[in-house]
């Protein structure tokens, strides 16, 4: 082991210790902020932050009938949950809906147009910028975050609803919390269909989910630690079946990213299919694997190879209705989908596979998103890390801050 324990708080080591996973109470002095906790709280969140938006007053959103556009701003987790309102409202959407992940807004944001500025500490400089921006130029603006901050002021002096949410740092352990005001805005401005029924089924398989990746149980029974494993030491490579399982596919880049700090090519499979794929022939990929004994024991592996894990995110259970919505036919992504687990097991790059339950969107999403998440940290944790402080984040807040 070479563990790094820098000035900068940076520590972990580089191999993979197996048995940390199955050892709940080392897992739980490695992870001293509760970042397990936190994710396994996504039910609750839910549940939570539909009760507290429904006792904000939206009405005054859909005073002024349909919008020209709706922009959701806000940075890394924040700017996700756009990403889950523009997927839910699906392609039958009747006004544009996109996340802004810059500083302020677009140039043509005006008047017609509705902001909903999202951040989880209240006070990221985008989202505060976009309100700001927002409620000078007269657009109708709701913010979403941590109560009594300053994005809570900026829409008190704007006279705009605020749906607070309760602070759960960091902002990643939020996303639920975060994304169902987001989704009941869009509700009100008619752009969403999603129902109480909807929350109540999607909280409960995130607390299945949950239940399943707990920490007191076993790698070979837990979902959680299985991805972790099946990811240790990989380029991972996690693409998308459809719109809604790219949101989910772009979530696992953010979590393995901050997490368990490994880079990962995440995002559409469609687009993926025309360029990306070529990975599969590369030194990660088809060029690592050529001569490896398929049979040999996995733990035999040379470690020092660097080889690609291809993680599938597939969406196939669309009803007649949204299939027919959709821009591309399911059938079409699913055949991509089934082509390039074929490439990927040709060239000997190993598959792990996600198929998405659930009847709404929503708890699609959420099947998609709640064991990558557990797998994340599972793996951050593998390699002694922290998975809630991570000091490159800290160290970019200070080295750019004002
Ligand atoms: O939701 P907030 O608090 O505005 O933070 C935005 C993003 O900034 C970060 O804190 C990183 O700087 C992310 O973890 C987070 O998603």
């Amino acid at each position: 082991m070479n563990p790094l324990e820098g000035t900068a708080g940076v520590r972990g080591h580089r191999e993979i210790d197996l048995s940390l996973l199955d050892d709940a109470a080392a897992l739980e002095r490695n992870d001293p902020g509760g970042m397990l906790r936190a994710t396994a709280s996504a039910g609750a969140q839910v549940r939570e932050s539909a009760a507290l938006a429904a006792e904000t007053d939206l009405s005054a959103l859909a005073d002024e009938g349909r919008p020209r556009a709706v922009v959701i701003a806000g940075v890394g987790t924040a700017a996700r949950t756009g990403d889950i309102l523009e997927t839910v409202a699906g392609p039958r959407c009747p006004v544009p809906v996109l996340a802004h992940r810059s500083a302020g807004i677009p140039g043509w944001v005006g008047a017609a147009d509705v902001v909903i500025a999202v951040s989880a500490s209240g006070r990221s400089p985008e989202a505060l910028a976009a309100a700001e921006a927002a409620g000078r130029r007269g657009a109708r603006l709701v913010a979403i975050g941590a109560p009594d901050t300053q994005l809570h002021a900026l829409a008190d002096r704007f006279r705009a609803p605020f749906i607070p949410v309760p602070r759960r740092a960091p902002a990643r352990a939020s996303l639920w919390g975060l994304a169902v005001p987001v989704l009941l805005a869009g509700r009100q401005l008619g752009l969403v269909k999603v129902n109480e029924a909807d929350f109540a089924e999607t909280a409960a398989r995130l607390d299945a989910d949950a239940d399943r990746c707990r920490m007191t149980l076993e790698s070979f029974v837990n979902p959680g630690k299985s991805l972790a494993l099946d990811l240790a030491l990989s380029v991972p490579i996690v693409w998308g079946s459809s719109p809604l399982a790219n949101v989910a596919a772009r979530r696992f880049g953010d979590t393995l990213a901050a997490n368990a700090r490994y880079p990962a090519v995440a995002g559409a499979l469609g687009e993926a299919g025309r360029g990306r794929v070529g990975l599969l022939d590369g030194v990660y990929g088809g060029l690592a694997e050529a001569g490896r004994d398929i049979f040999a024991d996995p733990s035999d592996e040379d470690e020092s190879v660097t080889r690609l894990r291809l993680v599938l995110l597939r969406d196939g259970g669309l009803s007649a209705d949204e299939e027919e919505a959709d821009g591309e036919p399911s059938v079409v992504e699913e055949k991509r989908a089934e082509a390039v687990q074929q490439l990927a097991e040709r060239r000997g790059v190993r598959v792990s596979l996600i198929t998405a339950e659930g009847g709404s969107a929503l708890e699609r999403l959420a099947s998609l998103v709640a064991v990558p998440d557990f797998a994340s940290i599972y793996l951050g944790l593998a390699h002694g890390f922290d998975p809630m402080a991570v000091p490159a984040v800290s160290e970019m807040k200070e080295l750019v801050s004002p």
